[in-house]
């Protein structure tokens, strides 16, 4: 059985997969880039995931699409951990999106449930800011930076690569002493990889599974590997991301990271319905 046992947290994982709604607080993802109206809409985003039947939120203050640019600390600070405080309230579990330290430390002491790190802890001072907390961790895989990562994109074996990559910063953070159950591992759909490489890691969840005794959160939504094969501009996505969340769920993902809450939350009551025997 796997469980992110660690604090607030406390999810078993061995009943269902888990919905993470996602929950972008940068300025391209509202209509004006205010700061007040951010919250606002922040919130009731929120406020809607939860009524959609969201098991956690994850909050992001810096895009990491490809080519997106850095967001300074103080820039990231400011418009995560209002809605960090705000969120709190509502009683859901927060994961926290962020590659730096300091956000991870802000985060920790407002009572995030798990930091969402897609550069896997590997920024200096990264595993110190988490080590020592009750935390849950999301450890991704990512080849080079989002500024540079969909340049050319290359393995020897690709499966085998994010695996060594992924044991490699498990043997870190469990050196540092974090404890194996605070992780989840991630792939890392589209971050450092081609159509093709995404789809071979998709069809192998189940090995990285397997291989690193940890349960996999899968991040697929709206992204290019699912216009590659269906044509469809990113606001026409739904389908296919809906059908990639039930393919990584096939695999054994435990948690898919999704835009569309309500839709992902009914494909999965029916896959569950689909799959297990409620006798
Ligand atoms: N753990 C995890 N965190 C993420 N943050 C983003 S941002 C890019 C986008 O949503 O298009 N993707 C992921 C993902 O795949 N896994």
């Amino acid at each position: 059985r796997q469980y992110l046992q660690c604090g607030r947290f406390g999810h078993d994982l061995a009943k269902r997969p888990l919905v993470m709604g996602i929950l972008n607080v940068t300025p391209d993802s509202f209509s004006d880039g205010g700061r007040h109206q951010s919250l606002e809409f922040a919130f009731e985003a929120a406020e809607r995931m939860i009524k959609d039947g969201v098991d956690i939120i994850d909050i992001g203050g810096e895009s990491t699409r490809p080519g997106a640019p850095a967001v300074p600390v103080q820039e990231e600070l400011r418009r995560v951990m209002p809605v960090i405080y705000a969120l709190r309230e509502l009683g859901v579990p927060l994961s926290i999106d962020t590659c730096k330290p300091e956000v991870m430390r802000e985060a920790i002491i407002a009572g995030a449930d798990m930091i969402n790190d897609v550069n896997a802890f590997r920024a200096p001072g990264a595993v110190d800011a988490v080590k020592d907390s009750d935390c849950a961790l999301c450890v991704m895989h990512m080849q080079g930076t989002p500024q540079d990562m969909q340049a050319h994109p290359g393995y020897a074996d690709v499966v085998g690569d994010v695996i060594g990559f992924l044991r490699e910063r498990m043997d870190t953070l469990r050196a540092a002493g974090v404890a194996h159950e605070r992780v989840t591992i991630d792939p890392g759909f589209g971050f450092g990889k081609t159509v093709d490489h995404n789809y071979i890691l998709l069809r192998n969840i189940s090995r990285m599974q397997h291989e690193l005794g940890l349960p996999v959160l899968a991040g697929l939504s709206r992204k290019s590997m699912i216009g590659a094969v269906t044509g469809r501009p990113l606001e026409q996505r739904l389908a296919g991301s809906l059908a990639g969340a039930l393919a990584a769920v096939a695999q054994g993902a435990r948690i898919v990271r999704v835009h569309d809450v309500a839709e992902t939350v009914d494909a999965l009551k029916v896959w569950q319905a689909a799959t297990t025997d409620n006798r």
